[in-house]
């Protein structure tokens, strides 16, 4: 089993009784897509989190699978288990089932939070530096009473010192593993609960207002305003790449990351992936990331026969860092020969995997140059890319 130093175990195996009728509220749609998914979403695409276990109740499986969509084949999405009858079970659950990967810490989530963040999900990591655990929080602001009898005031209660807990919450796993075990039976409604009451120190940062759990039906309501509120403050931006590689002796190309059997391959530094290479460049135009060789330079030995799938890689990190979203990218492909055709579909899924976003939002198109020029001589394969992205508006 291979390892997975951090992982985020997502719960999503309630019933959402409290959220009223129209099913458990983590496969309700919020603004066309489903809450897991947005949950999941933002923990796929965080650079330090490198597996993600979701936890869903034993009848689930279909919706689950249907909320999640292209997300499913996300490389860093593992199959999903089966939770408890309380949150904590499946907690526990979760936990048991991510052992053969032998993690250092785990990000405990609940799937009713789509709004996480990804600056609260890295303070989270980060505190894990110093503490056994860490959990999003915020502090109390309201005057806080305690209920006596016959809805009397009986106190108020000082709110110094007092927080909202949140999830995340990460820990370090072995000791997050054995308190849940020896937390069984007891009733805590947080992993921080649990982690205290195995004697951990467990830190409190900053988490964020707009993270909040979708727990009453109301809250929907609320969910899809903070989301048109979001959306109003996003805009598109584009960029474009062109690359072009010249032939050498060989017998394969690489294009957007499918081999195809040739007379010649392409020559170049990395693995000569011209698509991929322009695709890049798009990207990274997008969000005015400088360039391809910015990011990787011909200079440096290290990248030398690099596949190409690293420097697009490098453009989706750059893109969701940015709390951007891939929109669409278009890959036009210029050369005589291969023909394209035959390997197109296979292209898009190479590059949607790659930018963990829908196939259908992905094209690749090719053209001759009707035999001129130096495409047209077969000395060698150019490619032009344009990409769309939807970045946050910067105020
Ligand atoms: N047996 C359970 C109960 C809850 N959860 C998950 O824990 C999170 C927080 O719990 P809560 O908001 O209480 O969700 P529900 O239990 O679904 O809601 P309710 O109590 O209203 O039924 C949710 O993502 C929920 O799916 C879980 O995985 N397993
Ligand atoms: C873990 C939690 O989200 C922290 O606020 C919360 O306690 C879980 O939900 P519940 O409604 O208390 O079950």
């Amino acid at each position: 089993m291979v390892k997975l130093n951090t992982i985020a175990v997502i719960v999503a195996a309630g019933r959402g009784s409290r959220a009223g009728a129209g099913g458990p509220k983590q496969y309700r749609l919020l603004a066309g897509q489903a809450v897991i998914a947005r949950t999941v979403e933002a923990f796929l695409g965080h650079p330090d989190i490198d597996g993600v276990r979701v936890i869903i109740h034993r009848d689930d499986r279909d919706e689950y699978d249907a909320a999640m969509g292209a997300l499913l084949k996300h490389r860093k999405l593992l199959d999903p288990v089966t939770g408890g009858a309380e949150r904590q079970d499946s907690v526990r659950l979760g936990l048991e089932s991510i052992i053969a990967n032998h993690p250092s810490r785990v990000l405990i989530h609940d799937a009713a939070r789509p709004f996480i963040d990804q600056k609260t999900i890295t303070r989270v990591i980060n505190a894990l530096d110093t503490a056994d655990g860490a959990i999003a929080a915020l502090p109390v602001h309201d005057t806080i009473k305690r209920e006596g009898a016959d809805k009397k005031i009986a106190a108020t209660v000082p709110r110094e010192a007092l927080w909202r807990a949140q999830t995340p919450q990460g820990f370090h796993f072995d000791k997050i593993l054995a308190a849940h075990r020896e937390a069984e039976g007891k009733v805590l409604t947080d992993d921080a609960a649990v982690a205290e009451a195995a004697g951990l120190s467990v830190t409190l940062v900053p988490g964020s207002p707009d993270n909040m759990k979708l727990t009453q039906a109301q809250d929907f309501g609320m969910a899809e305003t903070l989301l048109g509120r979001k959306d109003k403050k996003m805009e598109y931006r584009t960029g474009h790449g062109y690359d072009v590689h010249a032939f050498e002796e060989g017998n394969a190309v690489i294009l957007c990351g499918v081999e195809i059997p040739h007379e010649k391959k392409l020559k170049g530094h990395s693995d000569a992936d011209v698509g991929m290479h322009a695709l890049t460049d798009a990207i990274l135009g997008a969000i005015s990331e400088g360039d391809i060789g910015d990011h990787f330079p011909p200079s440096d030995p290290k990248w030398k026969g690099a596949p190409s799938h690293v420097f697009l890689e490098k453009a989706r990190d750059l893109v969701a860092r940015a709390k951007g979203k891939i929109a669409h990218c278009d890959v036009t492909l210029i050369c005589e020969a291969p023909k394209i055709g035959p390997h197109r579909d296979r292209m898009r899924a190479a590059l949607a995997l790659i930018l963990d976003i829908d196939e259908r939002r992905v094209s690749v198109k090719a053209t001759t140059t009707e035999q001129l020029g130096f495409t047209g001589r077969r000395e060698g394969i150019a490619a032009m890319a344009t990409a769309s992205v939807a970045l946050p508006v910067s105020e």
